[in-house]
């Protein structure tokens, strides 16, 4: 079994406790390999119920596709080994001010319909001890979104996540997003947008912080 890093464990402990890690049924026992090639065999058989001709040499490599792509791509974050490497300093330089990276893509897919959620993220926090990369904060962004997912879950899962390594409650995570489910099925709505926001310490209970942080959505999103 792969070791995970010392993040990866307190952020999975974090999501435990708080309620946040609904959809894991416990450790994977099966190989890597081994869950691939069983993707790719069930696959194989939703195409040829669709009635499609798996001889075609266009269609025959797609359930191995699929498989690589859900263990290794869209879903490679329901994986803890996946979990970045994350570089903190401290907070020699004492910032006190809040620090925002926003306009983080990001794509994930929704757990009712398996189709694609597009959206940004805005992500902001007051360092308290430590200075996180910044680039860290996107991937970790990143890492949730790569699972099927609720866009409230996500949205939680990043604060939470941040809380826990940077050590802060102070941290506020926003995101627009559409949503395949509804743009390109059922409704069929091709404008609408959904937006989440998950708020902790300082941005939920001063305006002030509240208020510059909503600013900052308001007038690049
Ligand atoms: N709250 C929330 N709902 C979502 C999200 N992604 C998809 N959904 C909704 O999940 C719901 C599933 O509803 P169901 O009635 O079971 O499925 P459905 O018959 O396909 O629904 P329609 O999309 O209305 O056709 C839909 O309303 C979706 O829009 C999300 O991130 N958050
Ligand atoms: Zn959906």
């Amino acid at each position: 079994m792969v070791m995970l890093t010392k993040e990866a464990s307190m952020v999975r402990k974090a999501l435990q406790e708080h309620g946040l890690e609904p959809l894991l049924r416990g450790n994977n026992i099966l190989d890597i390999e081994v869950r691939k090639r069983n993707i790719a065999e069930h696959f194989k058989k939703i195409m040829m119920l669709l009635n499609l001709d798996l001889m075609d040499d266009s269609l025959a490599k797609t359930p191995y596709r699929i498989a690589n792509m859900y263990i290794h791509e869209i879903f490679s974050g329901l994986d803890y080994a996946n979990f970045p490497k994350i570089t903190v300093i401290s907070n020699k330089m004492k910032a006190d001010e809040m620090v925002t990276v926003r306009e983080i893509n990001l794509t994930s897919t929704c757990e009712h319909h398996f189709l694609i959620i597009d959206g940004k993220a805005t992500v902001s926090y007051i360092p308290n001890n430590f200075v996180i990369g910044l680039s860290k904060i996107n991937r970790i962004v990143w890492f949730f979104a790569q699972r099927p997912q609720v866009q409230e879950r996500l949205t939680q899962q990043i604060l939470l996540a941040l809380q826990t390594i940077l050590g802060t409650n102070n941290v506020a995570v926003s995101i627009y997003a559409v949503h395949y489910c509804v743009k390109a099925r059922g409704i069929c709505d091709t404008t609408s947008i959904a937006t989440t926001t998950s708020l902790g310490g300082l941005f939920k209970s001063s305006n002030n912080t509240r208020n510059e942080f909503f600013s900052i959505i308001k007038n690049n999103n």
